[in-house]
């Protein structure tokens, strides 16, 4: 866990931008603010698209504790999911080996970067039992039906079927993404939905519970016979039962708005008869080579790598922080090399013993942070700082005893970022 240094005085209410409504909303109006951050499904950890993502979400954490909140972060590991065991099948290893090493990569990545760990952490494996409870209680509910397996399928009872919900329960169902059914329709089928399946009432009905397949892991379903978890309930519980309903925030990359976001937040109102998250954050998508960095694609740039060049992870961070976390931008090589230059100047501009008057650039940063997350503008600030800091030739008689101190131990404890 990063000790974060105390600083004088009190940050802003943090506003960040609700994917929902497209307006700055207070992220959190209570003592304890609350944040769900989906995972990552653990194969291809970490490029530089989730670093990007979770190092925004760490944005918002640093700075509601600033503010003075209590802050509990829940997150999941999608440890078993089709990606996963395609992936697996494709690489020949078996797929937990796969999930257990690539989330300790993630792990060694976070800390590297200086990302603080959620309180709540829990894989989908782990998370079964709950998720079985919560489909079987939707089906008592009369909001989950069963359609028949395919013939062949293992497990025990497969006329017991795969476990879909039924969003005509949900009235609310769209009011996130707000998307036309069209779009929900195509959006749906391209990540990972399978609106095209017989039998169900609804083509944009999601997955709740697979039945057993032969060569593919099942567990214990209880009334709902061997099989494994969908992957919206699966955030939808570990949510639920890691923080409460509602929630402050939920976040994610932009690809998650929908179908994920959505469908988990329909979950949960099933679940608990009217509530979610209140507010749905989502951080722009990077892109590499000209298009969206991501598994599929293949198009990598990987935080380990990095790091194994013996670059400085801070540098990386701050070559991260460089773009606002909605923005979408585009990983270049140059990227790091002006981040290590950045970096550096900081570090030279701390050294000495007195400097500027700190102060102003503490309210700037918070200022900057307050306002939906605004690393750049902050960044500036700390930039300017360091320029008059290093200018040649200035009056140091002006110097302040402890300003090199503020601004070190605000650096790191707004941005993360150990000078
Ligand atoms: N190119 C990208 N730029 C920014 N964020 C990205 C990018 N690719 C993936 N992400 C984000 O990184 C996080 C993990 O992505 S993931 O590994 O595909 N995993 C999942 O989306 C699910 N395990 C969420 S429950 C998600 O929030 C996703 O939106
Ligand atoms: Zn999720």
């Amino acid at each position: 866990m990063p000790q974060i240094p105390s600083l004088p005085g009190r940050g802003l209410p943090i506003q960040v931008h609700d994917s929902t409504t497209g307006e700055l909303v207070v992220a959190a109006e209570g003592d304890t603010a609350t944040m769900y951050v989906c995972g990552i499904t653990p194969y291809d950890a970490t490029h530089i698209g989730h670093a990007a993502t979770y190092v925004g979400f760490d944005l918002l954490n640093r700075a509601w504790r600033d503010a003075g909140h209590t802050v509990t972060h829940a997150s999941n590991v999608t440890d078993v999911d089709d990606p996963l065991l395609e992936r697996a099948t494709a690489t020949g290893v078996d797929w937990w080996d796969l999930a257990v090493e690539q989330t300790a990569l993630l792990a060694e990545d976070m800390t590297a970067l200086g990302v603080v760990p959620p309180e709540v952490y829990r894989g989908a494996v782990e998370a079964i039992p709950d998720v079985v409870q919560a489909v079987e209680a939707l089906i008592e509910d009369g909001f989950a039906y069963r359609v028949p397996v395919e013939p062949g399928a293992g497990g025990d009872a497969p006329e017991l079927g795969d476990v879909y919900a039924d969003l005509s329960a949900d009235a609310r169902f769209g009011a996130v993404s707000r998307l036309s059914r069209d779009d929900m329709v195509r959006l749906f089928g391209e990540r990972g939905g399978d609106p095209e399946r017989d039998g169900k009432k609804d083509p944009l009905d999601p997955l709740l519970w697979r039945r057993e397949r032969v060569g593919e892991p099942s567990w214990d379903g209880a009334s709902l016979g061997t099989g494994r978890p969908g992957w919206h309930i699966e955030c939808a519980v570990i949510a639920r039962d890691g923080l409460g309903l509602p929630f402050d925030i939920q976040g994610g990359g932009a690809d998650l708005l929908f179908p994920h976001h959505e469908m988990s937040t329909s979950h949960d109102r099933l679940l608990d008869h009217g509530f979610g998250a209140r507010n749905h954050v989502h951080a722009g998508l990077v892109a590499y080579q000209g298009e969206k960095m991501s598994k599929s694609r293949g198009n990598l740039v990987f935080v380990s790598a990095l790091r194994a060049t013996g670059v400085d992870p801070m540098a990386i961070r701050l070559a991260l922080l460089a773009h606002h976390y909605r923005s979408e931008w585009e990983w270049t090589d140059a990227d790091l090399p002006a981040a290590v230059e950045r970096l550096e100047r900081w570090r030279s501009a701390v050294s000495g013993n007195g400097g500027p008057d700190a102060d102003a650039t503490l309210a700037a940063v918070r200022e900057a942070l307050a306002n939906d997350l605004d690393a750049p503008t902050a960044l500036a600030a700390v930039d300017a700082w360091a320029d008059v800091s290093l200018a040649e030739g200035r009056d140091t008689s002006e110097d302040t005893e402890g300003a090199p101190g503020v601004i070190s131990r605000m650096v790191n404890a707004l941005l993360g970022v150990r000078l």
